[in-house]
């Protein structure tokens, strides 16, 4: 099979991003949606991350989602605490700036003396399924209150239209690893999401030089912890990926693309097959407009980390383990990622 020429978004220190159309796998033409889902998978394998393009989430309902996301941060402080993240069971609402540390620390404990060091300059808000019994999303209140009835329609509905496109994206890593392309659907169809907004403020250019040799960071490095995460960037930058090399490679936005990592427990399913790449993010490049200023202006993003259904166990996918053997025990779904969210918070 002739395989898609496909471009790269990142080339650098042997981290080679690619940039996928995905238009041919979602128009179902069997021999293109091969070979795009051949790159798919190839980017998982290779780098971790892909950007996608012709995705079919169209540019304005991400704008909208943006939009909301903004008056959402703008909102003050006490109604953005009176809405706190309340459990890692739960996963769901606001976490103040210093709260969470995103880390490579898997033991309780460590995370506290880590978060006093270099506190991440972030705040976000996570929103779960809306169906999920005795785990409530924190929604601001609606009565008298226009803005917050339209921000909880908008982010239902971006969670249901995110949730369809991880179903693809794992359709086509199953099409890639030639299984059945709906291997993964019985895992992906109960939408067990979280759809995270992100707000990093802006902030004095001084914060990023320290003199205690410590990186002041945005959001430390990391992995994620699901199947797949979904990220929308705004044109800001300061993500970076790191490479095989152990450098952090600029992961620079592209206009209506998608930026998709594979998580931890894709790559544990994987039998390791697939990469978990570690991320964060960090001081933003300079830009002409901002060289005269102070201030980095802020950045927003918005990550939908995907899982499969909390209730289903994990075990090697079928192909990734006949000849290697099964690196790992089975483990269920919604265990792990509570585990790994009770290490973080
Ligand atoms: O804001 C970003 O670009 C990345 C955020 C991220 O990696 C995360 O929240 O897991
Ligand atoms: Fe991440």
């Amino acid at each position: 099979m002739a395989s898609a020429t496909v471009e790269s978004a990142v080339a650098k220190d042997d981290l080679v991003i690619p940039l996928i159309d995905f238009a041919p796998f979602l128009t179902a033409d069997p021999s293109t949606k091969k070979s795009t889902a051949d790159a798919v998978l190839n980017g998982f394998q290779n780098a971790g991350f892909i950007y996608l393009k012709n995705h079919g989430i169209p540019s304005s309902t991400v704008q909208t989602v943006f939009a909301n996301s903004t008056k959402f941060f703008a909102r003050p402080t006490q109604q953005k605490l009176d809405l706190g993240w309340y459990s890692p069971k739960a996963n769901r609402g606001y976490t103040a700036q210093g709260r969470e540390k995103t880390s490579l620390i898997e033991e309780e404990g460590d995370v506290e003396k880590l978060r006093k060091e270099v506190p991440d300059l972030k705040e976000s808000f996570e929103i779960g399924r809306d169906d999920e019994p005795g785990m409530p999303n924190m929604w601001p209140k609606a009565a008298g209150d226009e803005d917050a009835k339209v921000f909880k329609e908008v982010m239902m509905e971006f969670h249901s239209t995110c949730k369809k496109l991880h179903m693809q994206v794992m359709r086509a890593i199953a099409l890639g690893m030639g299984i059945e392309e709906s291997w993964f659907d019985g895992f992906t169809d109960g939408g067990d999401n979280t759809l995270r907004l992100l707000h990093y403020p802006g902030v004095s250019k001084k914060i990023f030089k320290r003199d205690d040799g410590l990186l002041q960071v945005r959001a430390g490095e990391h992995s994620d912890y699901g199947s797949i995460t979904l990220l929308f960037q705004d044109q800001r930058g300061g993500l970076q990926v790191r490479s095989p090399k152990g450098t952090f490679v600029d992961a620079t936005p592209i206009a209506d693309t998608i930026v998709i990592n594979a998580g931890d427990l894709l790559s544990r399913w994987s039998n390791d097959t697939i990469k978990s790449t570690k991320h964060r993010v960090v001081e933003p490049p300079p830009k002409p407009e901002d060289a005269d200023k102070d201030e980095y202006p802020p950045r927003y993003s918005i990550a939908y980390f995907c899982n499969p259904n909390f209730e289903r166990m994990i075990e090697a996918i079928p192909g990734t383990y006949e000849e290697a053997g099964k690196k790992y025990e089975a483990i269920n779904s919604g265990d792990y990622l509570v585990r790994r969210l009770t290490a973080t918070y």
